[in-house]
């Protein structure tokens, strides 16, 4: 899907033969028809994005969050201007964790917030719990008449949630990602569409990891090189201001 030959129109860049918006991007520049891209934003909510959140208690650094919030509302004004679908995922589980599954699960070993509450048992019920602070997608994110909140229970936004079915009956082709954790959730959900035949895009600065920053770099590289593309906030609302 990179563009191949490619021209520009007013500052913007368009495939010589579909006069689609050609997103730039790593490896290569990818043709992006609005009308069959969808944003996914990724658990942009208070357990991985703010302090006293899930991630935080659990001892992850989310000192430096906020530009991937901003970014991401930038995106969405131009994304929803552009008439493209928004798509919130929303992770977590029910009050008293069964859905997180117990020892028979690998998430009741792997999952860090339920590590976390086992270690700290005062903390049980806040992390993670629907309809708790923790849960909430963060103030600036709330979702808008149009879009659509996916709630989910694992890593990846395609494990056992309705988001594939929602996207094929819009004929969504492509998929624009921001959110937390590069690393875990998002790269999750992109490897998924892959095998679904989806075209993943990730946007690297509305994107933060889940541990030290070169596993950002590390999980960009993935992308890139295996699964899908790279491009930047900046780059996307260029591209799609006014392409509706
Ligand atoms: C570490 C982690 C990441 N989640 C995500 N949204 O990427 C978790 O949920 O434990």
């Amino acid at each position: 899907m990179s563009a191949g030959e490619v021209f520009e129109v007013s500052g913007c860049f368009q495939a010589r033969q579909t006069g689609q918006p050609v997103l730039p991007a790593k490896p290569e520049p990818l043709t992006l028809n609005p009308a069959e891209t969808a944003v996914i934003v990724v658990d942009l909510q208070n357990a991985y994005a703010s302090k006293n959140g899930y991630l935080d208690k659990a001892g992850f650094d989310v000192s430096t969050t906020a530009p991937v919030i901003e970014n991401t509302v930038k995106v969405l004004e131009t994304a929803r201007a552009a008439g493209m679908p928004v798509v919130f995922l929303q992770n977590g589980w029910d009050a008293d964790y069964k859905e997180a599954g117990g020892p028979g699960s690998p998430n009741w070993y792997k999952s860090n917030a339920l590590k976390t509450m086992r270690k700290q048992p005062e903390l049980k019920g806040s992390l993670l719990a629907k309809g708790t602070w923790d849960y909430a997608l963060v103030d600036a994110l709330k979702p808008q008449d149009g879009d659509i909140v996916i709630p989910k229970t694992r890593y990846s936004g395609f494990y056992n949630t309705n988001l594939d079915s929602m996207l094929r009956a819009r004929g969504i082709r492509n998929l624009v990602f921001t959110g937390i954790a590069t690393n875990v959730c998002v790269e999750s959900t992109l490897r998924d569409g892959f095998h679904l035949e989806y075209f993943g895009v990730v946007l690297a600065d509305a994107a933060y990891q889940a541990g030290p920053p070169d596993i950002h770099e590390a999980s960009l590289f993935n992308i890139q090189t295996f699964f899908g593309w790279v491009s930047t906030t900046a780059q996307f609302c260029e591209v799609f201001e006014g392409a509706s």
